[in-house]
């Protein structure tokens, strides 16, 4: 069972969790003290204060990780925002990575790489290569379990990503911005939307890597904020995994992600970043939770999802509960 897609049903069951928490450290909200105590407000220079604006990241992020754990299988740390604060950045990226999988979460890197297929390769052995596979030592810059790519340049760009059964890959199908459907909801000659024709692609790409339970390692990245193309889409590819952002802070609930779930209760896994670690600036919990307390408005904003979402699937007679 070393397929990363069973792995990854398998955590989720055992947690009866279907969310996942997007390790988004915007700098402007991480807690202020945090920055303090890494010396960012004292810095005179870039350099220093990218130094010290990482250190705070990775602090914080392991306080989230520790008070998420128990009700989400799944973190996404978002690369754009490590990437932003330089080489000190990426080695918090990846000790914040080898901090979630130490603690047992799974690891998806939100990085939308791509390329023509040898660049792509690059993008692998960066983030999903097996670690030792010959005599040599390997290329690597994380271990992660998955990765989210963009489908843009065609399979030869995706199926580099595909080699180890280990890691995953998450393509973007029907993203959750606004912006998306001017280009993805495109009607075609064939008289499909955009969307729908890539994903009958995905299909047929991912055929090859499926797992004991029936989804491939090739899954779909499709917004919480489009409930009507998660439905249709969920019918139309029944192999596939979903990834659902958008959840949270860009509007999306409970009841518009059951549509993205099979009649099971799998199929999909929901991210919310902001609304989750930065909980402690909501209103709803400001009151409650000191800014030291961050972790423990996380804590409650993770189980509040999680519990929010499967209700939801009872309500519609998917799960029982
Ligand atoms: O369609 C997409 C694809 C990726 N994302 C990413 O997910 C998180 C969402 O963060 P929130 O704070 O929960 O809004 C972020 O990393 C995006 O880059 C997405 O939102 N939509």
């Amino acid at each position: 069972m070393n397929l990363f897609i069973d792995r990854l049903i398998t955590k989720m069951k055992e947690k009866d969790s279907r969310i996942c928490v997007g390790l988004d450290p915007h700098i402007d909200q991480i807690p202020e003290y945090l920055m303090l105590e890494a010396g960012a407000r004292e810095a005179n220079n870039q350099t220093k204060y990218l130094e010290a604006a990482a250190h705070a990241v990775k602090d914080f992020n392991k306080v989230i990780i520790e008070n998420i754990k128990p009700f989400s299988a799944v973190v996404k740390p978002q690369l754009a925002f490590y990437e932003q604060l330089g080489l000190p950045g990426l080695k918090a990226f990846k000790e914040t990575v080898k901090f979630a999988r130490e603690s047992g979460l799974m690891v998806i890197v939100d990085g939308k790489r791509n390329d023509i297929g040898s660049s792509a390769k690059g993008y692998y052995n960066a983030y999903l290569n097996k670690e030792n596979d010959s005599n040599k030592p390997a290329l690597g810059f994380v271990k992660a379990d998955a990765l989210t790519i963009n489908p843009y340049l065609g399979f030869e760009g995706v199926e580099p990503f595909l080699e180890n059964e280990e890691a995953g890959i998450f393509g973007l199908l029907r993203t959750s911005n606004p912006g998306a459907e001017k280009i993805q909801n495109l009607m075609m000659a064939s008289g499909k939307r955009f969307y729908e024709e890539l994903a009958l692609m995905f299909e047929k790409w991912g055929e090859d890597y499926c797992g004991e339970m029936g989804y491939s390692n090739l899954g779909a990245v499709v917004g919480a904020t489009c409930p009507e193309e998660l439905a249709e889409l969920r019918k139309l590819m029944p192999r596939t995994f979903f990834l659902i952002p958008g959840y949270g802070a860009q509007g999306g609930g409970a009841d518009d992600v059951v549509a993205g779930f099979d009649s099971n209760g799998c199929g999909g896994i929901v991210n919310s970043a902001r609304s989750i670690i930065f909980a402690y600036r909501k209103e709803l919990y400001k009151d409650k939770y000191k800014e030291k307390e961050f972790g423990l408005a996380a804590a409650e904003a993770a189980e509040k999802m999680q519990i929010d979402i499967n209700q939801a699937l009872e309500k519609a007679g998917v799960i029982n509960g």
